[in-house]
């Protein structure tokens, strides 16, 4: 019997240093997300990181979170509600860090009978320290503990049609509230290291990005590429001038050199070139979450103002909207009974 694991990143179990400091420790911990020797990363996640940050994300989430928990764990569960009231299949919802975890949700497909499951990453790009460690993390739980259950993957769907449209839809939707001078399209950063990692070619990608226009193999796993392809193809749907769109990436961690250009340096930026309103999209999350709502919308809103600028919007991400309630389903459903997946 086929059935359906949705799986996205994962929040601490409150916002408390205590709860926090686990869940970091989880993620940081992770290879793909800090991809330095074992030993080095001990030594930079529990010898440094995890002496400050914990403290410093907990009051950080404690300025979002919702009375009925993370606004990314709540939402995820509204989308998977909605879709599985759609569809005749279980589905189940994971999160790659934190108490929710893949195991158990694959459990929870077992348990009803599911042999034949597609593991949906809710992520639209690739990145090796998103899409693919959650392929990585599912593939080891189902050697190790479901051998008998077969995994077919969701490709990354940061340029399917169907998906362009209803991000689109949902930003012509948001722009209504604001007479913006510009449109910012934030991603989350990685290091540019991880670009050049993902490369299977070894000699695509280069740090500056000249590479991203011309059509390679690469970009099946360049995060910057799928990134600029995705404004790339909202620009043209709504018809955005060239002029007022541009790029940039967020959440960077101290040390090495994240893909630019920074999401808070455009901030200043832009204000200081003359633009009054700024319009943010946020693309790179399928939910609201600590990094668009206190980041994006709280403190991108105060960096941009005090640079000089006026109005500000922060455009929300899909959540649980019907239209992308309605694909995933779609997506669900031509697996199901035709086995195609999404390009
Ligand atoms: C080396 C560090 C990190 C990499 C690389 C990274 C990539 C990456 N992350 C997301 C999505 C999310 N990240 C979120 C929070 C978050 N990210 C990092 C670090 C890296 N992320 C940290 C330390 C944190 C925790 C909060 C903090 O201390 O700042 C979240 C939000 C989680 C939530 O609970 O709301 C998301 C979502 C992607 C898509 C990505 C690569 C493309
Ligand atoms: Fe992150
Ligand atoms: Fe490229």
């Amino acid at each position: 019997m086929k059935g359906v694991l949705l799986v996205n990143l994962g929040s601490p179990d409150s916002p408390t240093p205590k709860d926090v400091k686990p869940y970091l420790d989880e993620f940081l911990m992770d290879e793909r997300v800090i991809d330095v020797p074992k030993w080095l990363r001990i030594l930079l996640v529990r010898g440094i990181i995890l002496q400050t940050r914990p403290k410093r994300s907990a009051e950080a989430y404690s300025k979002i979170w919702w009375e009925e928990g993370s606004p990314l764990i709540v939402i995820s569960e509204r989308f998977t509600t909605k879709v599985r009231s759609k569809t005749a299949l279980p589905v189940a919802l994971g999160m790659r860090y934190g108490s929710m975890s893949i195991k158990k949700a694959l459990q929870e497909l077992k348990g009803k009978g599911v042999d034949e499951v597609l593991l949906v990453p809710l992520y639209p790009h690739y990145a090796m320290s998103s899409y693919e460690t959650v392929v990585v993390k599912t593939m080891e739980v189902q050697k190790a503990s479901f051998p008998e259950i077969r995994i077919t993957t969701l490709p990354a769907f940061y340029k399917n049609d169907k998906y362009i449209k209803v991000l689109s839809e949902a930003i012509a939707s948001g722009l209504k509230d604001i007479d913006y001078d510009h449109i910012l399209f934030s991603y989350h950063g990685i290091p540019e290291r991880h670009i050049r990692k993902s490369d299977p070619t070894s000699f695509h990608c280069k740090i500056d990005g000249s590479c991203c226009q011309t059509n390679s193999v690469a970009h099946h796993s360049c995060y910057r590429h799928q990134c600029y392809d995705t404004t790339e193809r909202v620009k043209a749907f709504l018809n955005l001038p060239d002029d007022k769109v541009s790029s940039s990436f967020q959440s960077r961690l101290a040390g090495d050199p994240w893909l630019k250009p920074y999401t808070d340096y455009e901030f200043e930026r832009l204000a200081k070139e003359g633009k009054k309103n700024l319009a943010v999209i946020t693309p790179a999350f399928v939910s609201d979450c600590l990094e668009t709502l206190e980041e994006i919308a709280m403190e991108g809103k105060e960096q941009f103002q005090e640079a000089g600028g006026a109005e500000y919007k922060h455009i929300p991400c899909l959540n649980d909207s019907d239209p992308w309630v309605e694909l995933m389903v779609e997506w669900i459903e031509d697996w199901n009974k035709k086995e195609v997946l999404p390009v």
